[in-house]
């Protein structure tokens, strides 16, 4: 389990980013995170991967302070950040080294990840481009084995084949002892894959609820005419006609529209949330 409680935290000379943000995430679960420019998930990420400290309240991840950083905690986090570095040097040299750091680290498991991903002739990372380099670390990410995966923008770059053969494999590495936390801004690619949304907005959680729950309490409308207008909830321009989110009436489970459901939240967070309060869901 992962455990932000009451965290408090600010950067120097910066005005207080995350003033008492609670969060808790479970096993058995992908998280999407998502948030405008600048709304705080990187920080939160690093906060969980114990790479920032929060200024007062906790952050503990499978049991341990993440700030310690204990290497119990490390060999069950992989992050592969939004930016990376990597060396001048073998995919096997590179693999050798990091896997150490893993006790559960299977080679047979990287293998496929990588064959899946067309990644197999490759022999330096130096001759890789930005998506084959992403889709290296990703399948190093699953191969590890670690119980917390945190993905910071981990389709950018990705082709459209890539970008769908990452949601198999990321759909098909869950188990119940994993949590999956993918940051992005390409709201479309976590279609299908998500089971929870979690909405920042300037360091405050906004929205956090289940898939499950949305698709049974609203629904997605790309022609809001003849809708009454207090069975909606969001309504945007879509090729001049109004898209948006509705009172699920029907009692049919609805397919999400990510990217309607992130618009409609990020412009008015407190309608769309009351609609759901009748759901008792920890934040
Ligand atoms: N090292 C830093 N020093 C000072 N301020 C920082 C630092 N890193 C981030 N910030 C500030 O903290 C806030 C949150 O940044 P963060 O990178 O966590 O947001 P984000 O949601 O990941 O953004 P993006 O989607 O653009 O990657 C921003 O206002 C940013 O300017």
């Amino acid at each position: 389990m992962v455990e932000l409680k009451n965290v408090q935290f600010r950067y120097k000379k910066k005005r207080v980013l995350f003033d008492n943000l609670t969060l808790t995430l479970y096993p058995g679960f992908i998280y999407g995170l998502l948030g405008k420019n600048g709304a705080g998930k990187s920080s939160l990420l690093k906060h969980v991967a114990g790479l920032l400290y929060p200024n007062s309240g906790e952050c503990n991840v499978f049991g341990y302070k993440a700030q310690t950083r204990n290497p119990e905690m490390l060999q069950d986090i992989y992050v592969v950040p939004e930016e990376f570095a990597l060396p001048n040097m073998s995919l096997a040299a590179y693999v050798k080294t990091n896997a150490v750091f893993y006790s559960r680290f299977n080679y047979e498991q990287l293998n496929s990840y990588l064959v899946e991903f067309e990644l197999t002739d490759s022999a330096n990372l130096s001759t890789l481009s930005y998506g084959q380099k992403k889709k290296f670390l990703i399948a190093i990410a699953l191969a590890t084995n670690a119980r917390l995966l945190i993905l910071d923008e981990p389709t950018n770059g990705l082709d459209i084949p890539s970008k769908s053969q990452f949601r198999k494999i990321m759909a098909s590495a869950l188990n119940e002892e994993k949590i999956i936390i993918i940051s992005t801004h390409q709201v479309r690619d976590l279609e299908n894959l998500i089971d929870n949304i979690v909405v920042l907005e300037h360091g405050h959680i906004i929205f956090n609820r289940n898939m499950a729950e949305i698709s049974e309490k609203v629904a997605f409308e790309y022609n809001l005419a003849g809708i009454p207008d207090d069975e909606v909830l969001y309504a945007e321009e879509l090729h001049g006609r109004k898209a948006g989110i509705v009172k699920n009436l029907s009692g049919h489970d609805s397919r999400v529209d990510l990217e309607l459901l992130f618009n409609g939240i990020i412009k008015d967070a407190e309608n769309i949330d009351k609609h759901f309060t009748n759901y008792s869901y920890e934040y």
